[in-house]
């Protein structure tokens, strides 16, 4: 199908506004580029956080799936975090067939209930009062052993705030354990340096997670909190790339993972939780040895991919996105294009279409990856801006789609490691791939919009100063509005009145496009412009 008018998208992740100067990566960064656009054309801010991208609350900050799966369904659906926290306050979830057989099959095996995932309370991946309120029903309901294996976070969280988490959850562990119940932490490390990697960038952090928490390999200390306190003094590290650990006893791990044991993953996003889950679902499994593959029930708190159906059990049930802009588009005959570096491909394709991995119409469409460096990002800050942004206008100079999307890492990726610096010049790096990838659609007559997800590099410093007056690195999101941008030199759109998040995309994309928007059983929110 012909459309009226070609349209690019650019997401540029982690990207908030704020006129904060203070640790502002964004506004102190120099960006000739986007400032021209911001001054030539249309730049509005709209919502990216809270019950915008459905999150429990609007404190909630914002994040790359739930702003993806907002921009791409153009609705509201209830997130991962909401749905658990309505299942376990109602108790549905251990009403659930999952979660009665983990349980009869560690009581019958006389086994342990292992107990793994992102240990804080960051609410973009997991929450540390679901892993408390699933070990409370363990107990309960009579399990004996219980084992928690934490990944410190740091990434959703202050920098160095695990300390705390630790020491809360080994707390709760010791005062719930008495004659009949013994629940401990056995193992864990950095989320970026054990089983969390995401889009298979880093298999052997999937591999070393494995050794860490089912075999029980690694550096022994007596306790989680010990483990935290010795490695982050050793190395001087942040939470997210604590070294592994492993809790033993007279020099024997506490907590492997051993047949007729259940193993849940209690994180509820799905990104960096699909590669763990799948070395413990899958029989035939070559990505890494596993050296030993113990025979046990293994769920995720959700299921991670409503496609291929990752893993084959979870607890809760993930929202069902349905009614995408890429259906509507396909159904069309819209030809599309989406390009991302490896960091965030799965953001502009599985998060993007609703959490389904894969192709809508093959025949339609083309995904395009450029492989990320697995390096510190501080130190590479421009990552793979420039090559993204080469694909895309070799994309754009094809001439064969009709609707392009692609992802720039950098305002996310640096922004989370905390180094202002670093991610002032990955800011001027997406604004030069952004210089380039505009003119290359004023040439071919393109319409381009730039977005972002939600915030990140516009605040690099947390409030408070150190005790000698130095800022203080924030390394997580923010909740603040992120920008839009409409550039088209031969319309000219006008925003309609009103307050707009990223829900409104779709829509907007559409009539920008020249093309109808679906009928209103697809439940889409409305475009903002006229
Ligand atoms: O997974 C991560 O890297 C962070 O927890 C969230 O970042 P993202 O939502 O931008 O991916
Ligand atoms: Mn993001
Ligand atoms: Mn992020």
């Amino acid at each position: 199908m012909a459309v009226d008018n070609k349209v690019v998208l650019v997401v540029m992740d982690g990207v908030g506004i704020s006129d904060k100067e203070y640790g502002n990566a964004v506004l102190n960064a120099r960006t000739p580029n986007l400032d021209f656009l911001a001054d030539k054309y249309m730049m509005r801010p709209i919502k990216a956080h809270g019950t915008e991208v459905g999150l429990p609350s609007d404190s909630d900050m914002g994040n790359s799936e739930v702003g993806h799966n907002a921009m791409g369904a153009g609705q509201i659906y209830s997130q991962g975090a909401q749905l658990v926290n309505e299942s376990v306050d109602s108790g549905r979830i251990f009403e659930s067939e999952t979660w009665k057989d983990l349980v009869e099959q560690v009581k019958e095996n006389d086994g342990t209930f292992h107990f793994l995932g992102l240990l804080s309370d960051g609410g973009v991946h997991s929450h540390i009062d679901h892993l408390k309120a699933l070990v409370k029903e363990a107990k309960a309901e009579g399990v004996n052993k219980v084992r928690v294996h934490v990944l410190f976070d740091g990434r959703d969280t202050p920098p160095t705030s695990g300390g705390g988490f630790i020491e809360d959850i080994e707390n709760f562990l010791s005062e719930q354990s008495d004659d009949n119940f013994d629940a401990r932490v056995a193992s864990g490390g950095g989320r970026m340096v054990i089983t969390m990697d995401r889009y298979e960038a880093n298999w052997p952090m999937v591999e070393l997670g494995w050794k860490t928490h089912v075999l029980g390999e690694g550096r022994q200390f007596a306790s989680g909190t010990e483990a935290y306190k010795t490695l982050t003094e050793e190395t001087g590290c942040i939470d997210q790339d604590v070294p592994p650990f492993v809790v033993a006893e007279n020099g024997e791990p506490i907590g492997t993972v051993e047949d007729g044991d259940s193993v849940v993953f209690y994180n509820f996003r799905g990104d960096r939780a699909i590669e763990i889950s799948r070395a413990f679902d899958e029989e035939d499994f070559s990505e890494f040895d596993r050296v030993k593959y113990p025979k046990i029930k293994y769920a995720g708190m959700l299921e991670y991919d409503t496609e291929v159906h990752i893993p084959s059990h979870y607890l809760v049930s993930p929202p069902n996105i349905s009614n995408t802009l890429s259906e509507h588009l396909c159904g069309l005959g819209v030809k599309a294009y989406a390009v991302a570096e490896g960091q965030k491909f799965g953001h502009v394709t599985y998060f993007w279409n609703g959490n389904k991995s894969g192709y809508i119409n093959e025949a339609l469409e083309l995904y395009e990856e450029v492989k990320s460096d697995n390096v510190p990002f501080q130190t590479t800050p421009w990552m793979k801006s420039a090559e993204v942004a080469t694909k895309l206008i070799e994309a754009i100079e094809s001439d064969k789609f009709d609707f392009l999307r692609c992802n720039f890492a950098n305002g996310d990726m640096v922004g989370h490691t905390g180094v202002y610096e670093s991610t002032i010049i990955g800011m001027e790096a997406v604004d030069l791939a952004i210089g380039r990838i505009y003119r290359a659609c004023e040439k071919a007559g393109y319409t381009l919009m730039i977005t972002a997800d939600h915030g990140n590099a516009e605040v690099m410093f947390a409030d408070k100063k150190d005790k000698d007056g130095n800022p203080v690195a924030k390394t997580s999101h923010t909740t603040n509005p992120v920008p839009f941008y409409i550039c088209d030199d031969k319309h000219e759109w006008k925003f309609k009145e009103g307050e707009f998040g990223l829900s409104n995309l779709a829509a907007t994309v559409c009539d920008v496009l020249g093309v109808a928007k679906p009928d209103a059983s697809w439940n889409w929110n409305e475009s903002m412009v006229d």
